[in-house]
């Protein structure tokens, strides 16, 4: 695992739980709906590629959503979001592996396995249809792609900077998220996107995650040249339904 003295302290404690976490007894083979797909229908029907977060809760979020999640991933596909992502993390986000899987089978659009995978055993706890790594927090990522993608996952390599995003490149990462939340103060600032955007790939399918709360956000992040948005917070609070439309269509209510 790369750097973790200078991280927060609320990360540091997110990834000693990732280490000490069991992983999968049985190697995983998933059949993965495709996000480019998803990202390129959303696009054809007008609305923007957002990838809305069943996120109960967070080191930098006040109290827990109780509502039932499938509940709350149906509320987000019927409010037009392209994909889901899942918190499956339990010590410090309030999700589940069970989580996912009933979501899963509740909605007809990909979703992401959101968690802290540090080992290659964790990639068989649950069958999503994309998987996150995190570049920073992993020793091996060639190694962790390319076991992720033995098992048909599609992987969202997760980076902060230039460098994370030269390793992501070199890695063969052809799904590239650009966290705007800095682990190491856990500040959120859009800015990153966009000092990062302009050197990635154009084959590679480009997401902004975290930060972005609200349609003004959403059309920055466009314009800086995100093909999809990851949005916890700002759909989670309150009407998700209500709050994903004004993500999906921030450029066509302009
Ligand atoms: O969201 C947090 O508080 C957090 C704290 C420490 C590590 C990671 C964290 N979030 C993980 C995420 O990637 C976000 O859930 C995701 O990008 C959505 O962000 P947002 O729209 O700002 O909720």
């Amino acid at each position: 695992m790369n750097d973790t003295a200078d991280v927060a302290p609320a990360v540091r404690s997110i990834l000693a739980a990732a280490r000490d976490r069991d992983g999968g007894s049985e190697r995983l083979s998933v059949d993965a709906r495709s996000l480019p797909h998803a990202f390129a229908a959303a696009e054809s029907e007008g609305r923007i590629p957002v990838i809305a977060e069943v996120k109960p809760t967070s080191p930098t979020t006040e109290g827990t959503r109780e509502d039932d999640p499938v509940e709350l991933a149906r509320q987000m596909v019927d409010g037009g979001a392209a994909a889901l992502s899942v918190l499956t993390e339990p010590d410090h986000f309030g999700g589940s592996a069970e989580n996912l899987r009933k979501i899963r089978e509740a909605v007809d659009v990909p979703v992401l396995r959101k968690d802290f995978v540090v080992r290659e055993d964790q990639l068989d706890v649950v069958e999503s249809d994309v998987i996150l790594l995190i570049a920073r927090f992993v020793d091996d990522l060639s190694g962790l792609l390319e076991a992720a993608e033995a098992r048909d996952f599609q992987a969202l390599v997760e980076v902060h900077d230039g460098e994370e995003l030269s390793e992501a490149i070199e890695a063969g990462a052809s799904i590239i998220g650009v966290n705007n939340r800095d682990l190491a103060k856990l500040e959120v600032d859009l800015a990153t996107f966009e000092s990062v955007a302009p050197a990635v790939p154009e084959d590679v399918t480009l997401i902004a995650e975290s930060g972005v709360t609200t349609p003004k956000d959403a059309r920055r992040m466009r314009d800086a040249g995100a093909d999809g948005l990851l949005v916890g917070s700002a759909i989670m609070d309150g009407d998700v339904q209500m709050n994903t439309e004004k993500f999906v269509n921030a450029e066509t209510n302009e």
